[in-house]
């Protein structure tokens, strides 16, 4: 169990933050504070995989020059928290920091709002709009999402970028600017580019200093730390104690793949921990939270049914898979994570019929325990299946998977009317031991 106590001492590796050498000269005092105040805004960026380091090393080098950046990274990945890094990690620091996202705005507004515009250069325009091109001088302009820039604006930022001057909408005077420009796209510029989509000679104005951002699944080793950093934010945010969490639950979040990058990691934590009861945070893997009714193997009016009818329906779907073998290798029985007397037992107590699952022509070997279509099951156990399709899921995994999606159903009520042991047919007390067995916690 990583306990949260060793958090101070998990974040302290952050970064690989070197120890801040203390010098007389004065001068050097200069670049100490330099270091420092460089080094605090880069603590605010966790992790310690290899990915990251390299990242973080190239903001060292770049932030405190002027050259012009592109960084590129999948959604969440960070692309934005290391633009203000590298903005506050610069001589432009005291200036301001200013967010534009290409995709945000419509693009019949975009010009307006990067450049600005004069008193009627358009219908509506009742006053002079001070565009972000000037709003960001002396300071850094972030550009967002410059991969859906409009064509027909790009030579007018390529101007701006080149010449630092432009003019705004409407208007005759040019307007000089001294702007840091940052920008950031989840797309492919280059490929862009290729398709036309893209001015060649906007990209290579813009890609000066190209920084990749990887997404979370080719830098899992960062997990772990971004869990404690935002477990511990959001339980003092919501008042809750949690002083450590669950090695099943950090497993889960470690083997997840995180489409959504460091934002869905997040935004999964701060859940988790509104709705933790428990000093040790834990909870449903992230992939039951997000499966949606489309990806969701159920209907999307899902009405719960027993937990009895979710073992009839799973044995039965494998026993059609495996074409009635119990036994051997493939057959239901090892499918489905039993011993070959408690699948039959099973499936007498469910009253499982082989009736309508095709027979083996093999010969009828008679187990004394059992009668009727039981010993038609017993004597397929002999067969090897013929057909090996189907997905291999244990009955154990399935009502995990299926307990889990009512507990999330119910917000985590067990008992009670509408809780999840009324809706899986089960005594509470039963719920919650098999709970327990299933390895459950909610
Ligand atoms: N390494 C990190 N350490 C701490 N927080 C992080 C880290 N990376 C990202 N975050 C947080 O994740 C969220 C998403 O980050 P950010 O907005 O910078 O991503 P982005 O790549 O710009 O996303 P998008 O492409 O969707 O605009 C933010 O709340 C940010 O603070």
């Amino acid at each position: 169990m990583a306990a949260l106590s060793s958090w101070a001492r998990e974040e302290s590796a952050v970064n690989g933050t070197p120890l801040f050498q203390i010098d007389d000269g004065a001068s050097a005092r200069i670049s100490i504070d330099n270091n420092e105040l460089r080094e605090s805004e880069l603590l605010k960026i966790v992790g310690d995989s290899g990915a990251l380091r390299r990242v973080l090393a190239m903001v060292r080098v770049v932030a405190p020059t002027d050259a012009t950046i592109l960084i590129n990274g999948e959604t969440g990945t960070g692309k934005e928290l290391i633009a203000e890094a590298i903005h506050k990690c610069s001589d432009r620091s005291n200036g301001p920091f200013v967010k534009v996202s290409c995709a945000a705005i419509p693009a019949g507004l975009l010009e307006s709002e990067l450049f600005g515009h004069e008193r009627g250069a358009y219908t509506g325009a009742i006053a002079r709009g001070i565009g972000r091109f000037e709003r960001a001088n002396q300071g850094t302009l972030f550009l967002d999402e410059i991969g859906d820039l409009p064509l027909e604006l790009q030579p007018k930022l390529l101007r701006v970028m080149q010449e630092r001057q432009f003019e705004r909408l409407g208007g005759t005077a040019t307007i000089h600017t001294d702007v840091r420009v940052i920008s950031a796209t989840h797309r492919n510029l280059l490929e862009m580019v290729d398709e036309r989509q893209f001015r060649a000679d906007l990209f290579y104005r813009l890609s000066v200093f190209p920084i990749h951002i990887p997404s979370l699944r080719d830098r899992c080793e960062d997990i772990r730390l971004l869990v404690h950093h935002f477990a511990r934010n959001y339980a003092a945010k919501n008042h809750k104690t949690i002083t450590a969490i669950s090695d099943e639950f950090m497993a889960a979040l470690e083997e997840h793949s995180w489409p959504g990058n460091v934002r869905e990691l997040q935004n999964f934590i701060e859940r988790s921990v509104i709705l933790s009861t428990d000093a040790v945070l834990t909870g449903p893997p992230p992939e039951i939270i997000y499966r949606t009714p489309k990806n969701s193997k159920r209907s999307e009016s899902f009405t719960p049914v027993t937990l009895e009818q979710v073992e009839h329906s799973h044995i039965l779907q494998t026993l059609q898979q495996t074409e009635g073998v119990i036994g051997g290798r493939n057959g239901a029985a090892a499918r489905l994570g039993l011993p070959r007397t408690a699948l039959i037992h099973k499936m007498k107590r469910l009253g499982i019929s082989l009736a309508s699952i095709l027979i083996s022509e093999d010969p009828i070997l008679v187990d004394p325990e059992l009668n009727g279509d039981s010993q038609k099951a017993a004597h397929l156990e002999c067969s090897e299946p013929h057909s090996d399709t189907g997905r291999v899921c244990t009955l154990a995994e399935a009502e995990r998977e299926y307990i889990s999606e009512v507990l999330v159903m119910t917000n985590g009520l067990i008992a009670g009317k509408g809780g999840a042991a009324d809706l899986l047919g089960l005594p509470p007390s039963t719920l919650r031991n098999r709970m327990k067995r299933l390895g459950i916690k909610f």
